[in-house]
């Protein structure tokens, strides 16, 4: 088994591991957790993808998903957001660097050689588990805030490889909004047209994945502090309307950007991927 497994637990009658492995994409160890509900399978995989300064652990602790994923019989992958180790570049800011992965491969220095993060959930992660876990081969994928946005792009470029994406209060369009600007500075550099590729409003606009999700789910609270400066989901839903996209945008009233909100409407995604990820 190339994963090498840390902690073990009884959850809802499946089981929860804690995993480490060496991944060649962004060359260091990895960590995430995977949840395999009851039974033998094979079952679907739902992947997330977390926001700025998480781990593989805040999701597994906090979203409440696991009830869920039981029921529908889907695995849960949960990645850590950035590589992390000492030889790794890091920024004391904590919305660069080590956990701040923005789920794009860096061309700029000194983020190059580990900052890989498109390619270790699309091109490495996905490919193990598939290998290594009961699954079906069929795979859908979600997030929030950074991994919001993660979700959404990564849907976007890569439509073949997941059935449906959803999100709680994702970056909408990290060109136009702080958060972005300055991640992608550093990892994709001044040049702004390359900026656009990793744009879920902008993709969507383009047309990137047209007709490929029948719907797009996202949950935003309305008490989200980070509403207004950086996360925009208006912009989305403009793009949506401009290419005729299915979008639902549930406005929750008086939700913050907590793991407390996601908990409160996680089942509500897990049912929407599950019934995509049935044939
Ligand atoms: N004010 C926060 C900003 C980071 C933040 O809100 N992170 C969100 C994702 S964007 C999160 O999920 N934090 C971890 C948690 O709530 O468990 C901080 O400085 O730590």
């Amino acid at each position: 088994m190339t994963f090498k497994t840390t902690k073990t637990h009884a959850v809802h009658g499946g089981t929860l591991r804690y995993l480490t492995h060496d991944s060649t994409a962004t060359g260091t160890p990895m960590t995430l957790s995977v949840y395999m509900p009851p039974g033998e399978g094979p079952f679907p995989v739902l992947i997330w993808l977390s926001g700025l300064t998480c781990t593989e652990d805040n999701f597994t602790t906090k979203a409440g998903a696991y009830s869920a994923a039981a029921e529908h019989g889907v695995i849960i992958v949960a990645p850590d957001t950035s590589p992390r180790g000492e030889g790794v570049a890091d920024d004391p800011a904590y919305d660069l660097g080590q956990g701040a992965g923005f789920y794009v491969d860096a061309t700029q220095e000194p983020w190059v050689p580990h900052f890989r993060m498109e390619t270790y959930v699309t091109g490495e992660l996905i490919a193990l588990i598939d290998a290594e876990f009961p699954t079906t081969g069929t795979r859908s994928i979600s997030g929030h805030s950074m991994g919001g946005h993660g979700a959404l792009t990564l849907a976007l470029r890569h439509p073949d490889l997941f059935r449906s994406v959803s999100a709680f209060a994702p970056i909408a369009s990290p060109t136009r909004c702080a958060w972005g600007e300055k991640a992608f500075t550093a990892y994709l550099g001044d040049n702004r047209s390359l900026w656009a590729g990793h744009d879920a409003a902008l993709l969507i606009e383009s047309g990137a994945a047209r007709g490929r999700f029948d719907e797009i789910l996202i949950d935003q609270g309305d008490a989200d502090s980070f509403l207004t400066d950086q996360l925009k989901p208006e912009l989305l839903q403009a793009a949506a309307d401009a290419v005729g996209q299915g979008l639902t945008i549930r406005m929750q009233p008086g939700y913050d950007h907590s793991y407390f909100f996601m908990a409160s409407f996680m089942a509500d995604h897990v049912a929407f991927h599950a019934a995509r990820l049935k044939d």
